[in-house]
């Protein structure tokens, strides 16, 4: 059964034009005008894009005592609902466990996804195991991407040795370094000094997390990766000392990308400092909102091309379970929820307002993001051939955001207040179509899990650039005798 998009205007990356888009088997079938289907979806006054895809999602994550709430049902029915047709999770596995063991606990979860997904690997302990498992994960299970968490002390957090040494072996294997850069010691220091001074209320996972732990962090990184011969991804970006070492790094021709949030770009401190302690908790992740300066900064980055992504770290936890941290800030379970509005409120700050054109959104939010983890061309394109992962936008469609009306599990939004113009007309999930024209007919089970190869284009080069560039002891006529 063949289904075509008609009437749209084709969105991608680097073009923009007016054609129908045919679909059948899941795949784009043709693009071109005047085209014909035993189905048709009206795009009028629309733009045909990639389906969005979230590269930083903690769906059903077991996480500082308790378990972020949207799953992999609910949460890939929220990306649905916003445009998103991918999600990437992260696989998380428990001190010394071994990797594998943490995959299967993943594919359990995400046997619900009601769209596709993939996995990146956590590296949250160091050892032999881990050394081989990676090996199998890469060559055998599709996963080019591990995270590693320089925040999080005495729990997720690896230290110095351990990168380097984690990241040596991800350059032998073709795959791809992540890092949730924030210097630990300095934040564990920091919390207990504001704990003691009584600094206990949700302000103070703030002022326990200043900018510059994660511009010294995220400069660490670059360099260890510079020194293992490996590019880099670091995720959410929320300041300009990151974005900084991000920018230079890259001008010096270093292979590393930015990935900011979409509730750093349009969210900022001043949610911490509300009366109400449930508002302000309900907003505590890591890094916390910042200012405005570092919102420009990042919008500076998307336009320029320092910053690569955008992303939600979706890892949502109801107002229950934000309590744990009543009278101890360092309880709050860390994160927000995105899934749903990252399209929507990227496209109204963005491109409504000309800080984006309508291709760097699409680059953004599905293109760029599929280069990186290399999927691409399958995912984040319009092209025959590719995945029908598609979105079909509506430029005049508003609506202004509200929990009640949302697909997340949780019992509050962000965002709520926040009015977007531009959302889904129809979103359709390798050919299906998911929502149509407001209705959620996503199907539980729908979705299948995306293998990535290693070896991506990027990290091909740098490797043959550190082989060539490697040191190499100088060839001498002689050893002159020692002295002895
Ligand atoms: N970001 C956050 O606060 N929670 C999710 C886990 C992480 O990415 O650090
Ligand atoms: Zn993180
Ligand atoms: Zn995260």
């Amino acid at each position: 059964m063949t289904t075509v998009i008609k009437n749209g205007t084709v969105v991608t990356a680097d073009l923009t034009y007016k054609a129908d888009v045919s679909v059948d088997g899941g795949k784009i079938a043709e693009i071109g005008p005047d085209l014909k289907g035993d189905k048709e979806l009206d795009a009028t006054g629309c733009y045909v894009m990639p389906g969005g895809i979230d590269p930083h999602t903690h769906l059903e994550m077991p996480f500082m005592g308790t378990y972020s709430s949207d799953d992999f049902e609910s949460g890939t029915r929220a990306g649905l609902a916003g445009g998103t047709t991918m999600i990437v999770d992260f696989a998380l596995p428990n001190q010394g466990e071994s990797l594998l063991d943490a995959l299967k606990r993943w594919d359990n979860k995400s046997a619900r996804a009601n769209c596709d997904y993939s996995f990146h690997m956590a590296v949250t302990w160091w050892g032999e195991q881990v050394f081989e498992d990676m090996k199998t994960v890469v060559q055998e299970r599709g996963i080019n991407t591990f995270k590693h968490f320089l925040a999080y002390k005495g729990a997720l957090m690896v230290n110095d040795d351990e990168l380097f040494a984690s990241f040596s072996r991800l350059a032998e294997l073709g795959a791809t370094p992540m890092v949730h850069a924030e210097n630990g010691d300095v934040v564990a220091e920091l919390s207990a000094r504001l704990l003691a001074e009584g600094n206990t209320g949700p302000e103070a996972h703030a002022y326990s997390r200043p900018s510059q732990v994660e511009g010294e962090a995220t400069n660490r990184a670059i360099m260890i990766a510079d020194m293992a011969g490996v590019p880099l991804y670091v995720v959410h970006v929320s300041c300009e000392e990151a974005h900084e070492a991000i920018r230079r790094a890259r001008m010096q021709g270093k292979r590393v990308w930015g990935e900011p949030l979409i509730q750093h770009l349009t969210l900022d401190e001043s949610e911490y400092f509300n009366k109400d302690w449930d508002h302000a908790a309900r907003r505590v992740m890591s890094p916390p909102f910042r200012n405005k300066k570092h919102q420009d900064s990042l919008w500076a980055g998307l336009a320029s091309g320092s910053l690569s992504v955008v992303a939600t770290d979706h890892c949502a936890f109801t107002t229950e379970q934000k309590r744990f941290g009543a009278g101890d800030f360092t309880r709050i379970p860390n994160g927000t929820g995105g899934l749903e509005d990252r399209m929507p409120m990227l496209w109204t700050h963005g491109v409504g307002t000309g800080r984006l054109t309508m291709n760097e959104f699409v680059a953004v939010t599905s293109t760029n993001i599929a280069k990186i983890l290399n999927c691409y061309p399958t995912k984040g394109a319009i092209l025959v051939g590719a995945d029908a992962d598609i979105v079909v936008w509506d430029p005049e469609k508003e609506k202004t955001i509200a929990a009640g009306d949302q697909q997340s599990a949780i019992d509050y939004n962000v965002f709520e207040g926040h009015h977007v113009k531009g959302l889904p007309r129809f979103t359709l999930t390798r050919g299906y179509v998911a929502i149509h024209d407001g209705e959620i007919r996503t199907r539980e089970g729908y979705g299948k899990f995306v293998a990535r190869e290693p070896n991506a284009p990027v990290n091909k080069a740098l490797s043959q650039w550190k082989a060539l560039t490697a040191p190499r002891p100088v060839i001498r006529r002689g050893i002159p005798a020692t002295g002895v």
